[in-house]
């Protein structure tokens, strides 16, 4: 298999944020109307989020009949989008938002609707800015994953980052009084 996804050997050395949340507690959602995550998105995929141990992300979603692709079993992009979501709260544990710069995901079993699928997202470095991750799903046993994605996500400063687009956000009021404060 060849892939552009490479972790370099020469590494940053990581800690926990000292503002992450902790093993176990929920993490925020990072924008409420986030088709991953978010509470508010009408349509979206209402993932789950929570810190693990070091630095790891456990998810859950519920395979919903509206996210077939096959006929019985979910869309590729969905779990892609899914993985995308999982993966980009890893940066969170360790310092600001980032966001995907690269994204491949390996599909290797079928997946019904109407399950519950279960997501580890984990660090498996940092380099300056770019951040490397792994998700797995599974449904409960991480040794057998039905899908396996790598990620990078490069930090940015979010109000610079988002600044041109605010308008078009759904919340746009909210993140404008956000942004405005100094
Ligand atoms: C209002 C706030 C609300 C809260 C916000 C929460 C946000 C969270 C949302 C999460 C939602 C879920 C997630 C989503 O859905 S995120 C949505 C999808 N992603 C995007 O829209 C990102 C689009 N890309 C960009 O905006 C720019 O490329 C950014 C800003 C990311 C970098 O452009 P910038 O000009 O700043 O930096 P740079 O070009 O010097 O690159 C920096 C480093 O990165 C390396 N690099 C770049 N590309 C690649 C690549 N393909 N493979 C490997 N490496 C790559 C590059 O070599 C360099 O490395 P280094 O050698 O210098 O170290």
């Amino acid at each position: 298999m060849k892939s552009s996804f490479v972790v370099p050997t020469d590494l940053d050395p990581v800690q926990r944020h000292p503002k992450a949340a902790k093993a176990g507690e929920r993490m925020r959602m990072h924008n409420p109307m986030c088709f991953g995550c978010g509470e508010e998105s009408p349509n979206g995929l209402r993932l789950e989020m929570f810190a693990g141990e070091e630095f790891t992300v456990d998810a859950a979603m519920r395979v919903q009949t509206q996210f077939e692709g096959g006929p019985g079993v979910i869309h590729g992009g969905v779990l892609s989008t899914a993985f995308d979501d999982v993966m980009g709260m890893v940066p969170l544990l360790v310092g600001p938002s980032a966001v995907t710069v690269h994204l491949e995901v390996d599909y290797i079993k079928p997946i019904p609707v109407e399950t519950t699928l279960q997501f580890r997202a984990s660090l498996l470095g940092r380099q300056r800015r770019k951040i490397y991750t792994e998700g797995i799903a599974h449904y409960g046993d991480p040794t057998q994953p039905v899908a396996v994605a790598h990620g990078i996500f490069v930090t940015i400063n979010a109000r610079e980052h988002f600044a041109d687009h605010l308008e078009n956000s759904q919340l746009s009021d909210e993140y404008k009084r956000r942004l405005s404060r100094p």
